[in-house]
């Protein structure tokens, strides 16, 4: 059967994908940036629109990283302001389930819920460290091992928070003087986390319970979203290991009692296109040097080496040094948990092509997902999702608002051609869009 492509759109400015320093770069906090790319993801009757999260600024020896984009918006407020300026498109917040409550949480999702008519995520995301625990009052953290039992709890909470009304409550007895039943929203709870009891004061949202994306990728992480999540942003976007991480997360899921279409996978990808095959390939060499300046190759290979390596020349050759594991002088990044079969990769690769430091980062790991003529992309895109190496994807452009335009003015028709991509959104909720029942 041929399978039907999911399309989210990531509004840039998290890590070195963005060059926020090109001159056809906006504004990356402007309400009409966000405005912007929204339009154009559903002019392309794209699933969702989907903001990452940054709780703290990554940092590099106590500097803030040059690349990062300072002065993120909050999320929620964003989308709420999103949906209404859009009518069907999705909208998805990433929010940290360590720094929040479920109650805040459950009240929040289920406003942008009700605000949008039904068109609400949350990416569940599990930062635990003490880096970013300082900005909270609790100024404390979570042992690594604990974060996937608070967001598991966080969970299950937030969502019998969302079920603690049946939809019946709601009397508007005027005569009587009666507004709501008895009883409407109790809820208690007692686990690990959380030891609470009260009222949840919101009616049931348009979806019921708004849609559950997953981002983690640990063994811990991709068990919490077969047995909780919706959809997984995932970053295994190459065919081979989109396919491998595909495969090992679906059939995790039999034993929850949820069969293959209940979770889609959507790996984070980057798209360049152009007339030919040969311009888009020229093009793409010239954003991975935008993206990847001296500094940032250093920064990389820090992370990679868990090394201080500010005494190299980013275009000399690559250090001589074993790397470090678990040591992170990246402040605010996750490292590697086996960094040497990469490092000897790089290492390989340097020699046979006689590249330095810096090209080899440029090479061996800003290499953009999908690159070349609209029809190839269109092809590439299209036989990853049939061949089980995703659902679909989410698109994150280089430039803020306009990187997305080639995409849907030149690569979404084809798609729709082809008849794996819809011409119009058949429903009004996410739900509907990503074929998912409750
Ligand atoms: C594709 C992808 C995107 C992510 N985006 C965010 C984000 O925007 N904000 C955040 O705090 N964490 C983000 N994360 C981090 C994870 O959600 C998770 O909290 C972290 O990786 C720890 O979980 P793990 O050990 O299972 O990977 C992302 C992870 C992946 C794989």
């Amino acid at each position: 059967m041929t399978k039907q492509i999911h399309l989210a759109a990531h509004f840039p400015g998290v890590n070195n994908t963005t060059v926020w320093s090109d001159p056809a770069a906006g504004s990356q906090i402007d309400f009409g940036s966000f405005r912007q790319l929204a339009e154009t993801a559903e002019r392309g009757t794209f699933d969702f629109f989907f903001l990452a999260e940054g709780l703290r600024l990554r940092e590099v020896k106590g500097r803030i990283h040059d690349l990062d984009v300072v002065g993120r918006p909050e999320s929620l407020t964003v989308l709420s302001a999103l949906a209404a300026v859009t009518t069907h498109l999705g909208l998805a917040a990433t929010v940290n389930s360590t720094f929040n409550e479920p109650y805040e949480l459950a009240k929040r999702l289920s406003t942008l819920d009700h605000v949008s008519n039904g068109r609400a995520a949350w990416n569940v995301v599990t930062s635990w460290d003490a880096f970013t625990g300082e900005n909270f009052r609790r100024g404390g953290y979570l042992d690594k091992g604990d974060r996937y039992v608070r967001a598991q709890e966080s969970l299950r909470i937030v969502r019998k928070l969302w079920d603690s009304w049946n939809g019946d409550e709601l009397v508007l007895d005027q005569a009587a003087g009666a507004f709501a039943r008895e009883g409407a929203g109790a809820f208690a709870d007692d686990g690990a986390h959380f030891t609470i009891r009260g009222r949840f004061g919101l009616p049931p949202s348009p979806q019921g319970r708004p849609v559950i994306i997953q981002a983690g990728d640990s063994d811990e992480g991709r068990e919490f979203a077969a047995s909780s999540a919706d959809v997984i942003f995932s970053r295994h976007g190459t065919f081979e290991g989109g396919q491998t991480f595909y495969k090992d997360v679906k059939s995790r899921l039999a034993k929850y009692g949820r069969t293959d279409e209940s979770l889609k996978i959507m790996p984070a990808v980057t798209v360049v296109v152009a007339d030919t095959d040969a311009d888009a390939i020229e093009k793409a060499a010239y954003i991975r040097e935008q993206q990847v300046s001296g500094p940032t190759a250093l920064v990389l290979a820090e992370l990679l080496w868990g090394r201080d390596l500010s005494a190299y020349d980013p275009d000399g050759p690559l250090p001589a040094e074993d790397p470090v594991v678990g040591s992170s002088v990246t402040q605010g990044r996750v490292g590697y948990n086996d960094p040497f079969p990469i490092v000897s990769e790089w290492r390989a690769q340097a020699e046979e092509h006689g590249w330095s430091l810096r090209q080899t980062v440029i090479n061996q790991q800003n290499r953009q997902t999908f690159v070349g003529s609209p029809t190839t992309v269109a092809e590439a895109v299209n036989r990853h999702v049939q061949e089980n190496a995703a659902d679909g994807f989410v698109l994150v452009p280089h430039l803020t608002p306009s990187g997305l335009d080639d995409f849907v003015d030149r690569v979404v028709p084809l798609l729709r051609e082809r008849g794996v991509f819809r011409s119009e959104y058949a429903g009004t909720t996410l739900r509907d869009h990503l074929g998912l029942q409750l």
